[in-house]
């Protein structure tokens, strides 16, 4: 048991996390010592609040379990709160290795991409035109036929449980207003975006299908409110999520696939790396072919892991 401190926390961590150009006086809602001196390393280390939170109340039980270790990370579910599977309200499995994973802006991307042999492909069709939406997202699922690409619809869940969608995929903001009871009763997979430790605890308590995870890098595509998590975070977060099929998503290109399977997701969400390919297709086979074989690809398993 080494003297708790947030300094030796830091110490243990920088290498890997990283400091923080500047950070905020922590505001404690609890007066364990290990939690303090975890909150105020975890902004120390370039956490948000609400991240450093979780993390120090995970720093907290971990102790409580096991003693202090400046030199540990938490990564034990348990310590998060995350309740054991298997949960009876868990939404209907998908595969753990969704593979390369295609978020594409229509439905001619969505069919020419399965076509090229995309394993995961998602209408991320942005309109507030409900006629518009219905027809796309019946476009998309009409393009995937004779395919064996799942397909999820971002954003239009109703639309997506209309056509018979595989999957719905939705943002945190989305959570507190579409109908996930519906989604779930209708069979649909649901996938769920994250950017954090908070945030992955909200995703948790709702049991989804899989949980993305990003961005990871600098991306123009979508504005993001905290800064890129890289690599490093990646590994911690898929440690924790392990139950899960992990997608990792923001700014990977071929170059940092292989630092991204590193973390053990089975899945590489990209949208730039293929729809501003000079060829898609032949970027698709590249990916494809550095994908296979490699750890957490391993075709078969479906779902969660007790
Ligand atoms: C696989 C995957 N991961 C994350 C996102 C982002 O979803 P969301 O946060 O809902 O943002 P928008 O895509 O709706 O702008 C995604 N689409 N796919
Ligand atoms: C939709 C979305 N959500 C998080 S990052 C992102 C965009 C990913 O695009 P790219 O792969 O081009 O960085
Ligand atoms: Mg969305």
């Amino acid at each position: 048991m080494s003297t708790v401190s947030a300094q030796a926390i830091f110490d243990a961590h920088t290498a890997r996390f990283g400091a923080a150009d500047a950070f905020d006086t922590p505001d404690f809602t609890r007066d364990d010592p290990v939690y303090r001196a975890a909150k105020e390393a975890c902004l120390r280390l370039g956490f948000i609040d609400a991240d450093a939170e979780c993390l120090a109340q995970a720093w907290e039980a971990r102790s409580a379990r096991l003693g202090f270790d400046a030199g540990a990370w938490p990564e034990e579910p348990v310590d998060f709160g995350l309740a054991p599977w298997p949960r009876s309200l868990a939404f209907a499995p998908c595969p753990r290795a969704l593979g390369l994973y295609a978020v594409l802006p229509d439905a001619e991307w969505v069919g020419r991409m399965a076509r090229a042999g995309v394993p995961t492909v998602q209408l991320r069709f942005k309109s507030d035109d409900t006629r518009a939406v219905e027809r796309e997202v019946r476009a998309a699922i009409e393009a995937v036929a004779g395919t064996p690409a799942l397909l999820f619809i971002n954003d239009h869940w109703q639309a997506a449980i209309e056509a018979g969608a595989y999957g719905v995929h939705l943002g945190q903001e989305d959570i507190g207003v579409a109908n996930l009871s519906a989604i779930r009763a209708a069979g649909l997979r649901l996938g769920l975006s994250t950017h954090g430790y908070a945030e992955m605890r909200r995703a948790d308590a709702l049991s989804p299908s899989y949980i993305a995870m990003g961005a990871v890098f600098p991306t123009t595509l979508k504005r993001m409110a905290t800064a890129p998590q890289g690599t490093a975070r990646l590994r911690a977060y898929a440690r924790l999520l392990r139950a899960y099929p992990l997608v990792a998503i923001g700014g990977i290109d071929f170059e940092r696939l292989p630092a991204v399977l590193q973390s053990g997701v089975g899945s590489v969400a990209v949208v730039r790396a293929l729809v501003a390919a000079a060829s898609p297709e032949a970027e698709v086979a590249r990916f494809r072919l550095a994908l296979q074989g490699k750890p957490g690809q391993e075709t078969g398993p479906l779902g969660h892991l007790a």
